[in-house]
């Protein structure tokens, strides 16, 4: 039976406010972190993987509270610790401790790298100096390093070696919890295999739970119990380790796993693309915030479209959407030698050229979309680009779009965030369609 879990984030928030001017208004916000939950039982890992910037060290950060969370509760051995004074806090963070990349930037120089392993004890009002000594030299070895290294200095060691330092300072205080902040990934790859081995022993040595944070899929694989993916502020899938990467349900997932570098070229050809670029967390899709980049995002049920050719019309659609200046396209036409002057770029070139661009094929498959799509598309080419994007909008939407899938329990034991994976997907057919 799992055990009552350490720590239970609930629905966390941590949103950055974008300022403009000299009064600093309030303009928009980065959505940095967006409503995120999960448990971590005791001495377990949890992994967070995501491409960067989705949101892995502000989630750090928030659920020790180096910065305070926008929302949410993070609930630490039955206490909410968003609610905690200062000297709730200084308790909280005997317990919680941090580690981060850059062990360089985590070091005072003209501190003896005992000395700093030795601080959290001071600050936490071990007086005796001796007794301090004693106990880090203890641990100084048990990171692999020796009891004389205590007098030494940051700049006299090694990347691999300043990782081991702070990782004896993330556990002096005997924490119950460590959050590590791609902890591995300054380091080259055999040293990390050092590293990460050094963690797991000392992990059960000591009772540890820690998250485990990283864009790397390969080390997560290697370090972690469970694993929550996380993109653009929010968490789509969370399973246990194998599960995940035995059987991924989100498609975001999928295309993770995908791109793990590997030496098998028919393995390397199973690599899933992905259409465009991350979105910004200060203005994130609508619905399912993965739709305007996932290859599996679900058609419109009035249409049959094979899941490409659906993928780049709802790619052309959703450029429509943000606006498209369709003289742009005649005077590359013009520059491509079609005509002389942007006026007399014919409009079926023009429409031609959107359709090459986003790789919809001349006619669609069905008849009906393709009538739909060719009727948006001149209306866009005579100038309307409201009537092109009513015409478009109608048409071809999706429940991925429209909805925001919340994670739920699948029969492979994993939480996606994907309707795809839900049993009952309700797709509204769209108004005055036949
Ligand atoms: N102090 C801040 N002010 C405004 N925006 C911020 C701030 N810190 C982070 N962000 C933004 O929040 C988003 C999430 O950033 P975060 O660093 O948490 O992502 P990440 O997944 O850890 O990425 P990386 O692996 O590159 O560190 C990004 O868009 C980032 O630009």
């Amino acid at each position: 039976m799992p055990s009552d879990p350490l720590l239970s984030v609930r629905d966390l928030k941590k949103h950055y406010p974008i300022t403009q001017g000299v009064l600093k208004k309030e303009v928009g916000r980065v959505k940095a972190v967006d409503g995120i939950s999960f448990d971590v039982t005791p001495g377990e890992t949890l992994g967070i993987v995501g491409e960067s910037g989705c949101g892995k060290s502000t989630a750090a950060a928030s659920l020790l509270r180096l910065e305070d969370p926008t929302g949410g509760a993070v609930v630490f051995d039955g206490d909410d610790i968003t609610d905690y004074d200062d000297a709730g806090l200084k308790r909280f963070r005997r317990r919680a401790q941090m580690m981060f990349q850059d062990p360089s930037s985590s070091f005072d120089p003209r501190m003896s790298v005992g000395e700093s392993v030795a601080e959290p004890l001071a600050i936490h009002g071990m007086r005796d100096r001796r007794r301090r000594r004693r106990i880090v030299e203890n641990l100084l070895e048990r990171v692999g390093l020796s009891a004389s290294d205590f007098d030494r200095y940051p700049h006299e060691f090694s990347g691999g070696q300043k990782q081991r330092i702070a990782l004896a300072r993330a556990l002096v205080l005997n924490p119950d919890l460590v959050v590590a902040d791609e902890p591995v990934s300054a380091l080259d790859v055999s040293i990390q295999a050092e590293i990460i081995s050094l963690m797991r022993g000392l992990q059960a040595e000591f009772g540890l739970a820690i998250v485990f944070i990283s864009h790397d899929l390969s080390v997560v694989r290697e370090v972690c119990d469970r694993v929550a993916v996380m993109y653009l502020g929010e968490i789509v899938e969370i399973a246990e380790t194998e599960t995940l990467f035995d059987d991924p349900q989100h498609p975001y997932t999928r295309a993770l796993i995908s791109s793990i570098p590997t030496p098998d070229p028919a393995r390397r050809d199973e690599r899933v693309e992905l259409s465009g670029d991350v979105p910004s967390p200060s203005n994130p899709p609508s619905g399912c915030r993965f739709h305007t980049r996932c290859p599996e995002v679900i058609p419109p049920e009035q249409f049959d479209l094979e899941q490409r050719e659906w993928r780049h019309v709802l790619d052309l659609r959703l450029r429509i959407d943000k606006g498209i200046d369709v003289d742009d396209v005649r005077a590359f036409l013009v520059a491509e030698d079609v005509a002389d002057a942007p006026e007399a770029v014919p409009d079926a070139a023009v429409e031609r050229e959107l359709r090459r661009e986003f790789d919809v094929p001349d006619a669609l498959s069905d008849r009906a979309a393709e009538e739909t799509l060719s009727s948006g598309l001149s209306a866009l080419v005579a100038g309307d680009l409201e009537q092109a994007r009513r015409t478009l909008d109608e048409a071809f939407t999706t429940v991925c779009e429209r909805e925001h899938p919340e994670l739920e329990r699948t029969a492979s034991g994993s939480e996606p965030a994907c309707h795809l994976a839900t049993e009952s997907v309700a797709i509204d057919p769209p108004a005055n369609h036949d």
